[in-house]
């Protein structure tokens, strides 16, 4: 795209107007995963200005995707040999109307099986869409077995009230965080029956005064059963992720989740494979441990997508026990920018599952 354009200005400077012209032409023919109709289609607003040898493109933006737009800039400032920034406002819409106040879209991680490291995924993408630029929340919803206080880095932590009334939720690392985990010891959740589950979840949800969030993610309890069937119906979800690894018996329980949520009409946006496959240390050889090509099919069989693999990853592991994550740990390494694809790819088709309106295209402000 460069090339051709750069070509036709043969030896002559460019001037402003090319200059913006060239920005708007990569930002409309842009194509990836989660732009297959370019960038500037889907910008509400657009605007470039010039300081000095700088150039800032003000752009708007529907859903995260702060890393794909860091490497469009990259390539422009490149093509142009000055430096060019995206100044990036996002304009997250929810999709589905409730009562929560201040909550954009609830998005909820479930798994048909438990262990395939559901929560382990929840905490990770949401950093992930974090630092694509969204402001995220996460609530613990596996009242059975609340394992995010720990992934957190939050064991022993406490929620407190300004008013009496509605909890403030704990802050790890810029993430709302709310876990029956902080409120009752874990021994004393796992005798409650169904119904006392789940109006424990929904006051949870209803009760906690959150932070202006585009998006809350909600760690479901493994399996189908009532009380994730009532979780499902109940709660305003938006949309759905199921998580799975590999082996048969883990995707015949996916399927189940899939199942489940077509039910009560919940849109599921994609499956998540984790565990796909082993990369050895010394080698770099892949092996798939668990199976291959199992969360793709499935994903086809049920007419959704794969939104991506995972490595079965020691440093997953330990930061989940050690309440950090590689996102923010290791921001720049290849688990980190996995998680960060997985979570462009989630708030995108969010975006364009739910939002078939044909977008406006944004008009080109002068220089
Ligand atoms: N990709 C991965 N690589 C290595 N270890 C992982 C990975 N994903 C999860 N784990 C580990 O697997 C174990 C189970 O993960 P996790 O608790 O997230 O599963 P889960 O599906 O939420 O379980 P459940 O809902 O049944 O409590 C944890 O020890 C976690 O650190």
């Amino acid at each position: 795209m460069f090339g051709k354009f750069f070509s036709s200005k043969a030896e002559t400077a460019l001037n402003s107007g090319d200059i913006k012209q060239l920005i708007a032409d990569t930002l409309t023919e842009y194509r990836s995963e989660i732009f297959p109709g370019g960038i500037l289609p889907l910008c509400t607003d657009f605007n470039i200005s010039h300081q000095g040898k700088k150039i800032t493109v003000a752009l708007t933006v529907p859903f995260p995707c702060a890393f794909e737009l860091g490497q469009v800039a990259d390539n422009l400032s490149e093509a142009l040999q000055t430096a060019v920034t995206f100044d990036v406002n996002l304009q997250v819409k929810p999709i589905r109307s409730h009562e929560i106040a201040k909550v954009g879209n609830i998005i909820a991680v479930a798994s048909g099986k438990g262990g395939v490291g559901k929560s382990t995924t929840t905490v990770n993408l949401a950093y992930a869409l974090m630092a694509e630029g969204a402001k995220v929340g996460i609530l613990d919803a596996d009242i059975y077995g609340p394992s995010i206080p720990t992934m957190l880095g939050l064991k022993n932590e406490k929620p407190t009230s300004k008013d009496g009334k509605l909890m403030t939720p704990l802050n790890a690392q810029g993430l709302d965080a709310m876990s029956i985990g902080f409120l009752v010891p874990d021994e004393e959740a796992t005798v409650w029956r169904g119904p006392m589950a789940s109006s424990a979840f929904s006051q949870l949800l209803n009760e906690t005064d959150w932070s202006d969030l585009d998006y809350l993610l909600i760690d479901m309890p493994p399996g189908t059963g009532d009380i994730q069937l009532t979780l499902a119906q109940k709660v305003p979800v938006a949309a759905a992720v199921v998580v799975t690894t590999p082996q048969d018996i883990a995707l015949a329980d996916a399927a189940k989740g899939i199942i489940m949520f077509d039910k009560v009409q919940v849109p599921v946006l994609g499956v998540v494979e984790n565990m796909s496959y082993h990369l050895c240390e010394h080698c770099g050889e892949k092996s798939h441990l668990f199976g291959q090509g199992g969360g793709g099919d499935i994903a086809d069989s049920y007419k959704t997508r794969l939104l991506g693999q995972l490595p079965l990853d020691i440093a997953i592991r330990q930061d989940a026990d050690l309440g950090k994550s590689e996102i923010i740990e290791n921001s720049a390494g290849e688990i980190a920018l996995l998680y960060r694809k997985i979570a462009r790819n989630m708030a995108a088709q969010l975006f364009y599952q739910l939002d078939n309106r044909s977008p406006d295209t944004a008009e080109v402000i002068t220089l």
